[in-house]
């Protein structure tokens, strides 16, 4: 119950009024039941005395008139605003689902891309977004039902005690195996739900690859339907079995819970029916014990059934903080550093050593290395070698184990990282397809230029992607991808001349392209290389390629192997030294040359 106070400021953030006016009308919708009850006595009890004087029937009705119409106001008012709680229970579900929606948005943008890449973290999210989405706001509707229900039992006991103290004992003996039952199976399915998180991301995961654009041609040409339909269709089945049972025994237990509750109400029953016949209680009071005592035992056990609840919802809503609480590790400083513009002295890696988390081994290691403000480095290497993991570092993504990066001699983790990502421009080579706007796609590069229509056409000029996108329908308005109506898919290059696009977009200082024409053709490539120096004038940029001809026109080249430096120099100079990078290139030239001999090319 620790998470109550936190969750009340969470939903009195997201609708204060709406939430004091719920409570208002639950509260006043829960008392009128009881003032009903009791005008009925006294309707009973007016027409036995009316009766057994005597009264002629019109002076009969007559005097019942206020008492029937002010139990008919009674009856509308309940009415009315049993539905104006239900309006305004509507609207702050509604708020307060955006609301808790938006904050576990807020917080998956602030957290670390290390954090995107464990499976406990998948399964932290995973609960956040089950609980967050309902288990906050029905811990509060549960919460204000309860405090009608209360009302309503304090209304209800206080005409009970006129019977007897012994019907008020017998009626909260016969609901204690309620609670019992309530917050065990609440217990018990909790942790059952929690349990099956990872296998219930497993089915989910199985239900993506069979419904996601991406797996349909694989899923239809190594015929996998089946067999993943089958192992999703497994884990849900075993989590029905689970379920079935909880369900089966709590059953049980309920049926024995109404024999005791069948057994206190008669129990009771027989008690004011006893004083009835001793005269003690009259006819009127017999209706109002009825009436009082059923009604009574049903909101005794729905208070229960509440607080049983309101312990359970807490326990989900506990994860929807569980996720909340969680910290990035990579942050702006206090005191940020402006970002210099600029740039003089240039980038500076010394002594560089990065693990991934959980790895045993680090990734890179010793990396040290200078480079010009203006200097285009390109770094090689084999799969694995640490390229990629290289850029990484120096957007900031993963911070650095040992070592230091610096710009202009102020370390990397002195500037705002907004700061710092804006004035690095990014091609990553599993770049984002977006399923929206081609503007979009291109103006997500430098966001407050995302309107600037000239500037966005310059960046598909400069990326080679006009053609693609002066041939589409919509032109800068077309929307790209299958997923929205209206939307066109492109060719992997053509997704890629996009991306490209989207960094160029940036104004940055550094350019980073891992691997940016992996995918276009050798025209495009060769067109886009021989702009490329003009392109990428007066940055800083680093360009990953395994494609040699590209790689030899940076100024410098560096060689990874197993997350070390191995070689650096200009394309002549490594070629005279004979070393790793020589080796490549000619290798690669040579898978050049004798396929064009052999006519292949
Ligand atoms: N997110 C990650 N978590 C843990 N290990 C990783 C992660 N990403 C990469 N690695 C490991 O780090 C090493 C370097 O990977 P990196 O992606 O930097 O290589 P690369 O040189 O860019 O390779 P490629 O040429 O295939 O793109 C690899 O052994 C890889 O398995």
């Amino acid at each position: 119950m620790r998470d109550l106070p936190r969750l009340r400021r969470l939903v009195w953030a997201a609708a204060p009024r709406l939430l004091l006016v719920s409570l208002l009308l639950t509260l006043s919708s829960s008392l009128l039941p009881v003032a009903q009850l009791y005008i009925g006595k006294l309707i009973v009890d007016q027409v036995v005395a009316l009766v057994a004087g005597g009264t002629a029937i019109a002076a009969l009705i007559q005097q019942l008139i206020p008492l029937v119409s002010l139990g008919f106001g009674l009856m509308v008012g309940q009415a009315i605003l049993q539905q104006l709680d239900s309006y305004t229970t509507q609207i702050l579900g509604d708020r307060f689902l955006l609301y808790a929606n938006t904050q576990l948005l807020n917080q998956a943008v602030r957290l670390d891309l290390a954090h995107y890449e464990s499976s406990e973290f998948h399964d932290i999210l995973n609960r956040a977004q089950q609980s967050g989405s309902q288990y906050p706001l029905r811990v509060l509707r549960t919460l204000t039902s309860l405090l009608g229900q209360t009302a309503r039992f304090v209304g209800l006991l206080a005409l009970l005690l006129r019977f007897s103290p012994l019907v008020i004992l017998l009626l909260l003996i016969s609901a204690i195996p309620t609670f019992w039952v309530g917050v065990r199976f609440s217990d018990r399915r909790f942790w059952m739900t929690r349990r099956q998180t990872s296998s219930r991301r497993l089915a989910d995961y199985f239900g993506e690859v069979l419904t996601e654009p991406q797996y349909v041609k694989e899923v239809r040409l190594f015929n996998l339907g089946d067999h993943l339909a089958k192992q999703y269709q497994d884990i849900r089945e075993a989590f029905n079995q689970e379920s079935q049972l909880l369900a089966r025994r709590q059953a049980i237990a309920q049926s024995s819970i109404e024999l005791v509750a069948a057994v206190g109400f008669y129990g009771a029953y027989a008690l004011v029916l006893w004083q009835v016949i001793q005269g003690a209680v009259t006819i009127g009071d017999l209706t109002l014990y009825v009436g009082s005592f059923q009604q009574a035992q049903s909101a005794g056990a729905a208070m229960l059934l509440s607080i049983a609840n309101i312990y359970e919802f807490n326990l989900y809503v506990s994860q929807y903080f569980e996720f909340l609480d969680l910290t990035p590790k990579v942050v702006s400083p206090p005191r940020p550093k402006a970002f210099p513009t600029p740039l003089r002295e240039g980038l500076v890696m010394e002594n560089v050593y990065f693990t991934y988390p959980g790895a045993k081994a680090p990734t890179l290691k010793n990396i040290s290395l200078t480079v010009g403000p203006r200097e285009c480095i390109a770094l090689v290497g084999l799969n694995g070698s640490g390229k990629t993991t290289l850029l990484k570092l120096l957007t900031r993504l993963y911070d650095i184990d040992r070592g230091r990066i610096a710009v202009d001699d102020i370390s990397l983790s002195a500037f705002r990282l907004s700061d710092l990502r804006r004035n690095i421009g990014v091609l990553f080579q599993d770049f984002a397809r977006y399923a929206l706007s081609v503007g979009d796609n291109i103006g997500f590069g430098n966001l407050p230029m995302r309107q600037q229509t000239p500037q966005i056409q310059q960046a598909a000029v400069d990326a080679g992607a006009d053609s693609v996108i002066e041939a589409l329908d919509q032109g800068y308005q077309t929307i790209l991808g299958k997923m929205f109506s209206g939307g066109v898919d492109l060719s992997g290059g053509q997704w890629q001349k996009v991306g490209l696009a989207r960094a160029f977009m940036s104004q940055a200082q550094i350019l980073i392209l891992d691997e940016p024409t992996a995918a276009v053709d050798a025209i495009a490539e060769h067109d886009l290389f021989q702009r490329f120096r003009q392109l990428t004038q007066g940055k800083m940029t680093f360009l990953v390629s395994h494609r040699f001809s590209t790689v030899r026109m940076a100024d410098r080249i560096v060689v990874l192997d197993q997350g070390q430096i191995i070689e650096m120099g200009t394309h002549e100079q490594l070629m005279a030294e004979s070393g790793r990078y020589a080796e490549m290139f000619r290798l690669q030239a040579a898978s050049y040359t004798t396929e064009s001999k052999s006519g292949k090319v």
